[in-house]
């Protein structure tokens, strides 16, 4: 039995990151525990219940959340499978933390959104976890200080070592430049209006028929211009670095130079190989805050509005990837609810 005021969570989707999510709940974050886990794999969903005392492993999201001992969601199961969860959740009035993205497009993100109104409150947490990395949090601290002027220039890279297998064109854009979509709206507090993407000739380590590289830019209400290298099979590592440039000064993250070695005549350092490791202290200071603000009976952090107007660039720029030019973003006006 979980201590009075414990949240108790019920994880739907337990591959790479929910059992990752289960593990974080159970051992790293304080005031909640993992009391139910759903998969449509009930082999899976068993093998992650078996690790966790008082867990019970469900194939069916829906039997999860009428539980008596479930008073909150976090969704980790494939983009496509979120709206159902989502809805399901808001008819429990469970609140929910979800993994990123909101949903996989701009409709069904809409309907979301609109389903969250009804209800009147905020009852979600979108998982963009950049948002509590500790070099993230040092940047949109000192752009909110004024010294380095305002923002003109945001530049990107994101490298993955491999994709994962079925990886196509669009998924680039959908499922790893979501990120940089939200960076950019959350570090320079301006809407992306326009997307180009251009397409570099394919590594010859890309999976066939998969553009990989691509080149992003983006356009903002702001005036700035944002441009993002996404790499997915760069082969070396996994790196994700941003560098601001602004009136009076730059800034830039993710350098990976917490420890440099000098050995044989030769320094160095060592590169993460993927986003678990990279992000693994933004991943437990995102679920914790979740948790805080639950028990607190507030909601915090990225919201159904960042998922919907993330998922309306999506769209944009899996049209500028595919018809090519520049796309711009179509975007409906934001409800009084996330002002
Ligand atoms: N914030 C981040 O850095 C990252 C976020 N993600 C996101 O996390 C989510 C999960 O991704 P992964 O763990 O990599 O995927 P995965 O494929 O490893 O795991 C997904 C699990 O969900 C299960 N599932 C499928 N449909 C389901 C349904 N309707 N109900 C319940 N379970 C269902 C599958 O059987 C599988 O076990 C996705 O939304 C993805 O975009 C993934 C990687 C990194
Ligand atoms: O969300 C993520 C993955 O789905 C995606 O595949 C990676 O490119 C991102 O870096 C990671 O954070």
């Amino acid at each position: 039995m979980a201590q009075p005021g414990t949240l108790q969570v019920a994880v739907v989707g337990t591959g790479k990151m929910g059992a990752d999510h289960v593990r974080r709940i159970q051992e790293v974050v304080s005031g909640a525990t993992v009391t139910a886990v759903v998969d449509v794999d009930a082999e899976r969903a068993k093998a992650v219940a078996d690790r966790v005392d008082g867990c019970t492993a469900y194939t069916d999201p829906t039997a999860a959340m009428a539980a008596a001992d479930v008073d909150a969601v976090l969704i980790a199961s494939p983009g496509p499978a979120h709206e159902a969860a989502l809805l399901a959740a808001f008819e429990h009035d469970l609140p929910v933390l979800c993994e990123k993205p909101l949903t996989p497009d701009a409709a069904s993100a809409l309907r979301v959104m609109e389903a969250e109104q009804r209800l009147g409150r905020r009852r979600v947490q979108v998982g963009f976890m950049r948002r509590y990395d500790a070099e993230y949090m040092r940047l949109k601290a000192l752009l909110e200080t004024g010294q380095l002027g305002r923002p003109l220039m945001l530049h990107n890279r994101h490298r993955n070592v491999a994709s994962p297998p079925g990886w196509h064109s669009e998924m680039l854009i959908n499922d790893s430049v979501v990120h940089e979509m939200d960076v950019t709206r959350w570090l320079l507090g301006q809407e992306i209006t326009a997307v180009t993407v251009l397409r570099p000739t394919p590594s010859a380590n890309a999976p066939d028929g998969v553009q990989d590289p691509q080149f992003v830019v983006f356009e903002t209400d702001g005036g700035a211009v944002v441009d993002v290298e996404i790499f997915v099979n760069c082969g070396f590592g996994y790196q994700v670095q941003a560098e601001v440039v602004c009136e009076r000064g730059t800034a830039r993250i993710g350098d990976g130079h917490a420890m440099v070695t000098n050995m044989a005549g030769r320094w160095g350092g060592t590169i993460a190989q993927d986003f678990v490791e990279r992000f693994a202290d933004a991943y437990d200071r995102e679920v914790q805050a979740w948790v805080d603000a639950t028990r607190r009976g507030e909601v915090t952090g990225p919201s159904v509005w960042d998922g919907y107007a993330v998922a309306a660039v999506c769209e944009a720029g899996v049209r500028a990837l595919t018809e090519g030019g520049r796309v711009e973003v179509e975007l409906a006006e934001r409800p009084a609810l996330y002002r």
